[in-house]
């Protein structure tokens, strides 16, 4: 038995999470590969004939990243294989991440199983100068895990799947934008916390590693310094190149400051039983 688990992850929350669910599946006798977003077109075969795939990210602005939908709607047709989705966020809100991933596997045919929320530390800008959620995902939300990769296995022996419409949020927020263009949508939600990205050519040491970083591929060699499209991720930034710079020639400017932040997020954060919602099919 085979299976894929193909994963997104900036800063190792949701790499984590992927690990231990391939650990808890390879227990199960699964041979398993875990394979990164960037390298899915160099090897097509790791999805070819799967007994069962996993598709992991963090969830960006409520939604998944737009490049994990783009990948699922150009994976070839599935007859029915078992597919389930996980998502790690940094404590505010899962949004309709794990609802668009999963329905869009359903869309390809895959028989849909199940999917699981992870909190993580918040690795968005202001999170991060606010330390929130530092040190998750711990050994509790490993044991959550543990635990959804077993009901998986069961639900994937005894042939039940779940309807991807269980995983809507149920989030007022996200309720009511379900039928707004995603862009429209998107902008509403970051047009107040939303970065700049600066670029100081006198510190760029021309190593590449922000183009090799970006999720994206929106940073491409130029003539003397790499080129940033700026669009990225929809027209969001997510940062990496920033992260990933070993001489400091990229730093982001924010428009508030970190009350503005807590006082945009606060409304639109996931309720206590949103957060403690679980998705596998019973
Ligand atoms: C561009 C961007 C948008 C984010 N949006 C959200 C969000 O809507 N809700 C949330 O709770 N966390 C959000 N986060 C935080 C990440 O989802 C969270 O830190 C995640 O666990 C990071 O996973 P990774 O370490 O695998 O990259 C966002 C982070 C980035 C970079």
């Amino acid at each position: 038995m085979r299976a894929t688990i193909v994963y997104f992850s900036q800063t190792g929350n949701t790499e984590k999470v992927a690990y231990e669910l391939a650990d808890q599946l390879q227990r199960a006798g699964y041979e398993v590969t875990p394979l990164l977003f960037e390298d899915v077109a160099d090897f097509p075969e790791a999805l070819q004939g799967v007994d069962l795939l996993g598709i992991g990210f963090p969830t960006f602005f409520g939604y998944p990243p737009q490049f994990v939908l783009d990948m699922i709607a150009g994976l070839d047709k599935a007859d029915g294989t078992g597919a389930f989705v996980f998502t790690t966020y940094g404590g505010a809100t899962a949004g309709d991440s794990l609802y668009d991933a999963a329905s869009a596997l359903a869309k390809k045919g895959y028989r849909f199983l199940g999917g699981l929320k992870i909190e993580g530390a918040d690795n968005y800008p202001q999170g991060i100068a606010l330390r929130i959620n530092a040190g998750r995902p711990d050994g509790t939300d490993m044991n959550a895990v543990d635990e959804f990769a077993g009901k998986i296995l069961d639900a994937l022996r005894s042939g039940r799947s779940l309807d991807p419409e269980k995983l809507a949020s149920t989030n007022e927020f996200f309720v009511g934008s379900r039928n707004k263009p995603r862009q429209e949508v998107l902008r509403s939600i970051f047009k107040n916390v939303q970065g700049k990205i600066v670029f100081d050519d006198k510190q760029c040491l021309f190593c590449e590693t922000c183009k090799k970083s970006c999720p994206t591929k929106s940073i491409t060699s130029g003539e003397a310094f790499p080129e940033f499209s700026w669009t990225c991720i929809g027209g969001m930034h997510c940062f990496q190149c920033i992260r990933v710079c070993p001489g400091k020639a990229l730093h982001a400017e924010f428009p508030g400051t970190i009350e503005d932040y807590q006082k945009f997020w606060a409304p639109i954060s996931d309720s206590p039983e949103e957060k403690r919602r679980t998705y596998v099919a019973a």
